[in-house]
């Protein structure tokens, strides 16, 4: 493909996620714009660094940096690597930096997350969602650091493509975009079941993290810590299966076995913790609770869990 045919790609919430696959985009040949907050200043003064265990360090400097969506140049593929905490809000920011009938592509973990941004948006833009199997985490202004991993699940949520046919050509685009940046990444036929399936990790992880105070090594080595791991990814599991989706086959088990290969790794909630932002809490606990509950189905650690960790992030802002 040709430069001339690569689409804009436009990065909203450059933080651990965005930065990372917005660099590997830009690398790749991508016309890639980022749009900063608290980070903004360094990142137009130094640009972006990632320090990858997979890619070695990766440099983009300068980087389009940008502190405010209107000076943006209109996109084709919007990114939005921001927490699922601040979707709402970003809502007027997406539509200035948008096409008319440009892809938003939420990079977020938890149930449903598209489904509070998409009333706020226009008809003609696509909404889709992006499972991320990625360790990554901002080490300082505009330098994140990437511990493992990296593929991108894609499935489409909502918009102007009617049928599953069109539909799974927008998410085949999607994925598309990521290889050729040198990112697994996979066309998901249902995203529901995708982020349910993502929640096998999430829900016993980052909650766990935040409660333990403990990385994946930590909770890995210890025997209680484990058989509170395995008994909230088989709830989560049995909460998917209420719902209708079934999990693959040892599914829990193979998300068991492969954190205990992983570099010790902080869950992006731990980080939220310690720097005092609001934890993901509506979208990785309450909203699977809620979609359980409604299919009959309770899930009594994962609310204990739950409860626990609003009390924590009540008290933590
Ligand atoms: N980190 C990981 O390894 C993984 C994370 N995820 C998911 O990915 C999502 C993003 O996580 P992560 O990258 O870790 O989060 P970070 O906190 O590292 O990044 C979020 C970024 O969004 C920015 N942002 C928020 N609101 C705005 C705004 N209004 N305008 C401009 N920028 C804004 C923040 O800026 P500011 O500095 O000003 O706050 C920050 O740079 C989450 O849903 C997480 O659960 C999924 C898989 C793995
Ligand atoms: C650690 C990992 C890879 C689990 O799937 C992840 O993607 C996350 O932190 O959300």
């Amino acid at each position: 493909m040709g430069a001339e045919h690569k689409p804009v790609v436009g990065i909203i919430g450059t933080g651990a996620i965005g930065g990372f696959y917005g660099v590997m985009l830009a690398r790749a040949g991508f016309d890639v714009h980022f749009l900063l907050r608290s980070e903004f200043s360094a990142v137009a003064e130094r640009g972006l660094q990632v320090n990858s265990a997979v890619h070695g360090p990766l440099t983009l400097n300068p980087a389009q940096a940008y502190c405010a969506a209107a000076d943006m140049p209109k996109c084709d593929w919007l990114l939005v690597g921001a927490k699922t905490t601040s979707n709402a809000d970003l809502a007027p920011v997406i539509i200035q930096a948008a096409k008319p009938d440009a892809k938003v592509l939420l990079l977020q973990n938890g149930l449903d997350v598209e489904d509070s941004l998409r009333p706020l948006l226009p008809d003609t833009l696509h909404l889709l969602g992006g499972l991320c199997l990625i360790c990554v985490h901002r080490e300082g202004p505009g330098v994140v650091t990437h511990q493992a991993l990296g593929a991108v699940n894609i499935g489409y949520h909502s918009g102007p493509a009617i049928d599953q046919v069109a539909r799974m050509a927008m998410v085949e685009e999607g994925a598309g975009l990521f290889r050729s940046a040198g990112i697994d990444s996979q066309a998901m036929p249902n995203l529901h079941q995708a982020r349910w399936q993502k929640l096998v990790w999430n829900i016993p992880y980052n909650g766990l993290s935040v409660l333990l105070d403990a990385g994946t090594s930590a909770l890995m080595a210890d025997a209680d810590s484990r058989a509170l791991i395995q008994a909230l990814m088989a709830e989560v599991v049995q909460g998917a299966k209420a719902c209708g989706h079934d999990m693959p086959p040892g599914y829990a088990d193979y998300l068991f076995t492969m954190t205990e290969k992983m570099p010790d790794y902080w869950p992006s909630m731990h980080h939220d913790f310690l720097h005092k932002r609001p934890l993901e809490l509506e979208a990785i606990y309450a909203r699977p609770l809620a979609a359980a509950k409604a299919a009959g189905c309770e899930l009594p650690r994962i609310e204990s869990l739950y409860r626990t960790l609003g009390f924590i992030d009540r008290r933590n802002l």
